[in-house]
């Protein structure tokens, strides 16, 4: 079997007394879509966080194709090919549409400080920024403030500089958060079109992107996953039903 694009393994964390979570084992293949979803306080947010290395675990470990990522900084696992979203809006807001592309551009291949490098490397920064604005469908709003864009374009530009970096695993967090359907459906189309043979990790908690989008399903519940697989049998399972996915279900209708 090929190495896993991310494995986690034996991983939990503790803040303070309160085990958080509580021992997590889980094989995201390459190429795989993987939603973890779950109840309120069950520790995505965390999981995400120990994942990115935002946390450190208080034991077990998370490998990258292979790579165990004990003691590297954010910014060092992101140069490994890992990049994430955040929940709360990561835009420059005065900044144009195209140099908040640009930048995160420049900043994942590390020439921030390089002014001889930034003068060599002007077209390509150019070529690639608007590659990725034509991918989000922001090339007619290149020279906009980011600010002025709509919340939907806002979190569309937000996945352009989390793939900015061509990292190949992806982690969104809860990409259509406050979203309208319409603007669900535009967002899940670009998630579906960026991420084409990238792994991507989501946490999202609405169903009908979660079983549109994802190939395997974590479900968390109190710090632990109750279980892993593909949409149809993890909708199956009882102790889901039982645990979450009854309630989850039926608040979408
Ligand atoms: N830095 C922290 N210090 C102490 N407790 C924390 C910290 N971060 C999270 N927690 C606690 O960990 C638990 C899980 O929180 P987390 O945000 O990971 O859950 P979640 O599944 O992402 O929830 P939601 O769906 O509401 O975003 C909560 O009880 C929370 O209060």
């Amino acid at each position: 079997m090929s190495t896993p694009a991310l494995e986690l393994i034996g991983l939990k964390k503790s803040f303070g007394k309160a085990e958080i979570i509580r021992g997590i084992d889980l094989s995201i293949g390459k190429a795989e879509r993987h939603a973890i979803i779950g109840p309120n306080g069950a520790g995505k947010s965390t999981l995400f966080n120990l994942i990115t290395a935002r946390f450190a675990p208080t034991s077990g470990s998370v490998k990258l194709h292979g790579e165990n990522l004990a003691g590297l900084e954010p910014y060092q696992i992101n140069r490994k090919g890992l990049s994430r979203s955040f929940q709360i809006t990561n835009i420059f807001a005065n900044m144009t549409v195209f140099e908040n592309v640009r930048c995160a551009l420049l900043w994942s291949q590390g020439y921030k400080y390089s002014f001889w490098n930034l003068v060599n490397r002007q077209r390509e920064l150019t070529e690639g920024a608007e590659a990725i604005l034509d991918e989000i469908n922001l090339l007619g709003r290149r020279n906009l403030p980011a600010g002025t864009l709509s919340y939907a374009e806002q979190r569309a530009l937000e996945i352009g500089i989390t793939i900015a970096g061509g990292a190949d695993v992806i982690m969104l967090d809860e990409p259509t958060a406050g979203m309208s359907n319409t603007e669900t459906d535009y967002i899940m189309d670009l998630i579906m079109r960026v991420t084409a043979g990238k792994t991507l990790v989501m946490v999202e908690h609405d169903m009908g992107v979660v079983f549109g989008l994802a190939d395997r399903i974590s479900v968390l519940v109190y710090g632990e996953i109750l279980a892993t697989g593909a949409p149809a049998d993890v909708r199956a399972d009882a102790k889901v039903q039982e645990a979450y996915l009854g309630a989850a279900l039926e608040a979408e209708h």
